[in-house]
C-alpha cells in the first residue's frame, strides 16, 4: 500500500502589499496552502477570485494554492506558520488585535525591514513584547528581495534567523522554492537590523543620484555605509559576519542599485529638490528608511557608534543640509576605521603639530624654561 502524502502546509501572511504578496506566492510555489490577510476586502476580493493584485504587483498572475481574506479570524484559523509584513509603524496594533486569535507554538515570522519610532524595538522585539509567545518561535526573513524581481520568479536568496536553529529551519522549509533560497542562521539582530540600515544609506543613494552625482560618489557612499551598518549592529549584539552577508551586504546592493526601491526612489526625490512632506505625499507605497532615520541616530548614540552618512540623510530629511552637500567624505575621523592613508605626508605634519604642541605647554609648564630634560 503507498503511504499517503502528507498534508500541505498552511501559512498566513499578514498584509497584501507588495512584499506580503510576493512572500504569499514563494510560500505558494514551494508547496504551502497560503491565505493571505488583506485589510480592504475589495482587494482580499481579486486576490480571491482574479488572482491578481493589480495595486502592487501589475501583471503577475497567483497561483491557485493562494487565497486572500479581509476577515482575520478566519486568516488565523488553523495555520502551521504565521508570516507579518505591515507596515512597521502599525505594527504593534496589527498585533493587539491578532492577539487573543493566535494559534499555540506556531513560528511567527517578521518580513518588515524598519524600527518602531518612540521605542527603537525591532520588530522581532515588538512581536515579543506583544505576543504572549515563546522566544523560540519568533523568526526573521530578509535579504536582497526586491519584491516585482520575485514575483516574476526571478532567483535569489534569502535568510531566515530564530535564537532557535530548529524553528528557522522549520521556516526556511516553507520559504523555499526553485526561485528561492533560505538559508538559515541565529543571529536576529545582524539579520534584522542589517534591513533596516541598507534602506538609510538606499536614501543616501537615491539623494545623491537626484542631485545628478556618479558612480563614485555612490561607491564611496555605499563602501562607508556597509561600515556604519556593521558598527551599528556589532554594536548591538550582531556578529559581523551577517552584515557582510545577504542580510547585509547583499541587500545593500539590490537596494541601492534599484529603481524598483522605494527607499531609493524617496532619496532620488529629495535629491531633485522635493521637500520631504511632498516625498511622503508622492509615495504610495512604505519606504521604511524615512521613519528609521531618527530612532537608529538615537540608538547609535546611545552606544557611541558614529553614523556619519546616515546622520547627513537625517538632515537632509529636516531640511538642515541641501542634497548636493551630502558627501561620503565629510566623515569624523581623519581616517576612517577600513581605510588607509597611503601616503603618510598627511600623517606627518600632523605629528610634527603634535611635537610642536607638546613643547609649548612643556614650556609654558615649566615657566619658560624650556622642555624638560631639554
Ligand atoms: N517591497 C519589497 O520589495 C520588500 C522586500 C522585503 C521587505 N519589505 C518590507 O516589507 C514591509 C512591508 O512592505 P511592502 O513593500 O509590502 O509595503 P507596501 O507599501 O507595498 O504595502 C503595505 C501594505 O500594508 C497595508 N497597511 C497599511 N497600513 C496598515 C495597517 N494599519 N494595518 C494593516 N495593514 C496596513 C497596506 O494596505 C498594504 O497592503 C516593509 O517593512 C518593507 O521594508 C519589502
Ligand atoms: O523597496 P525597498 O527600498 O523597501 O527595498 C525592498 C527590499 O527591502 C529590498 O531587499
Amino acid at each position: 500500500m503507498r503511504a499517503r502524502p502528507a498534508p500541505a502546509r498552511r501559512v498566513t501572511v499578514l498584509g497584501a502589499g507588495s512584499w506580503g504578496t510576493t512572500f504569499a506566492k514563494v510560500l505558494a510555489d514551494g508547496g504551502s496552502d497560503v491565505t493571505l490577510w488583506a485589510r480592504r476586502p475589495e482587494m482580499a476580493r481579486e486576490i480571491r477570485e482574479a488572482r491578481r493584485n493589480s495595486q502592487y504587483l501589475p501583471g503577475i498572475n497567483l497561483p491557485r494554492n493562494l487565497t486572500a481574506t479581509s476577515d482575520l479570524a478566519m486568516a488565523l484559523t488553523n495555520i502551521d506558520q504565521l508570516f507579518l509584513c505591515v507596515p512597521s509603524q502599525t505594527l504593534r496594533d496589527n498585533l493587539i488585535d491578532l492577539e487573543p486569535l493566535l494559534p499555540p507554538d506556531i513560528p511567527v515570522v517578521s518580513l518588515m525591514k524598519g524600527v518602531e519610532k518612540g521605542t527603537g524595538l525591532r520588530m522581532s522585539e515588538v512581536i515579543a513584547e506583544v505576543l504572549p509567545i515563546d522566544p523560540t518561535r519568533i523568526a526573521v526573513a530578509s535579504g536582497p528581495n526586491l519584491a516585482l524581481e520575485i514575483a516574476k520568479k526571478q532567483p535569489t536568496a534569502a535568510v531566515v534567523s530564530s535564537v532557535s536553529m530548529e524553528t528557522a529551519h522549520e521556516v526556511a522549509l516553507a520559504a523555499r522554492n526553485p526561485y528561492f533560497r533560505s538559508f538559515v542562521n541565529t543571529d536576529v539582530i545582524g539579520t534584522e537590523f542589517g534591513g533596516v540600515l541598507k534602506n538609510l544609506i538606499a536614501v543616501a543613494i537615491g539623494i545623491v543620484d537626484g542631485v545628478g552625482y556618479g558612480e563614485n560618489t555612490k561607491a564611496s557612499i555605499i563602501t562607508r555605509g556597509l561600515v556604519e551598518m556593521t558598527d551599528f549592529a556589532v554594536a548591538h549584539g550582531a556578529e559581523r559576519e551577517t552584515l557582510a552577508g545577504l542580510a547585509g551586504l547583499g541587500d545593500l546592493i539590490a537596494t541601492c542599485q534599484s529603481p524598483l526601491s522605494r527607499n531609493n526612489t524617496a532619496g532620488r526625490l529629495l535629491g531633485q529638490g522635493y521637500a520631504f512632506a511632498e516625498v511622503v505625499k508622492q509615495m504610495n507605497q512604505t519606504a521604511e528608511g524615512l521613519a528609521s532615520v531618527a530612532p537608529i541616530l538615537a540608538l547609535a548614540k546611545s552606544k557611541g557608534v558614529e553614523m556619519p552618512i546616515v546622520d547627513q540623510v537625517g538632515q537632509v530629511l529636516a531640511g538642515t543640509l541641501a542634497p548636493a552637500d551630502l558627501a561620503p567624505h565629510l566623515t569624523t575621523d581623519d581616517t576612517p576605521r577600513g581605510e588607509r592613508t597611503t601616503d603618510d605626508s598627511q600623517a606627518r605634519p600632523r605629528a610634527a603639530f603634535r611635537r610642536a604642541f607638546e613643547r609649548a605647554f612643556d614650556q609654558l609648564r615649566h615657566g619658560g624654561r624650556g622642555p624638560r630634560g631639554a
